[in-house]
């Protein structure tokens, strides 16, 4: 079965939507359970508008990837669930915002808790640190808003430049003209 990868940093990451778990699990979970909480706390970000996602598991180990560097996602609201197993370090920080970075950038780091999940904004610069020992298995699901994101990509910082993907593709629409259907679309600057 051929398998993507959810990022160039990541190399032993599961793409869910190959799992075929998007319409059961990640998109109910989205519109059900996490857009009410995203609705109040994002209402900048489109958090009452979220309509697709990218949702993939990471994976860190000794002698596979150990950490992810610092990095913003391709997401307006993102979500974090520790799925285990056991390891030691590893913590993810935060810094600063990607249109906002101060002269001297500052970090604070949360503790992983088993079971757990963390919202953040996309646009928050953050990574993870070294695990020391043991296996860390994260759920990660990359939230969009295509009202948000069609203005102004969040990679490029520029209007998108729309090509056509399949699925949710990097979640920008085009409004349909005539006969053409809607399209779930990448921007090609990317
Ligand atoms: O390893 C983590 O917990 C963070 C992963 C992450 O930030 C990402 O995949 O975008
Ligand atoms: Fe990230």
């Amino acid at each position: 079965m051929p398998k993507g990868r959810p990022n160039t940093m990541n190399n032993y990451g599961v793409l869910l939507n190959e799992l075929g778990l998007d319409e059961a699990f990640i998109t109910p979970l989205r519109e059900k359970y996490l857009q009410p909480i995203t609705a109040l706390l994002y209402p900048d970000l489109g958090g009452d508008s979220l309509d697709s996602h990218k949702a993939f598991v990471v994976k860190y180990a000794l002698h596979q990837d150990l950490d992810l560097s610092c990095h913003y996602d391709n997401a307006e609201v993102t979500l974090n669930v520790s799925l285990g197993k056991e390891f030691t370090e590893g913590n993810l920080y935060f810094g600063d915002f990607q249109q906002a970075p101060s002269p001297v950038p500052r970090y604070i780091e949360i503790e992983h808790v088993v079971s757990h999940g963390l919202l953040h904004r996309g646009g928050q610069m953050h990574g993870s640190l070294p695990i020391t020992s043991g296996e860390r298995w994260n759920l990660i699901v990359w939230m969009r808003s295509s009202a948000i994101r069609n203005q102004l990509c969040p990679m490029c910082n520029k209007k998108p430049q729309l090509v056509e993907a399949e699925g949710f593709g990097d979640g920008f629409t085009r409004s349909p003209e005539g006969d053409e259907p809607e399209t779930v679309d990448l921007c090609s600057v990317l």
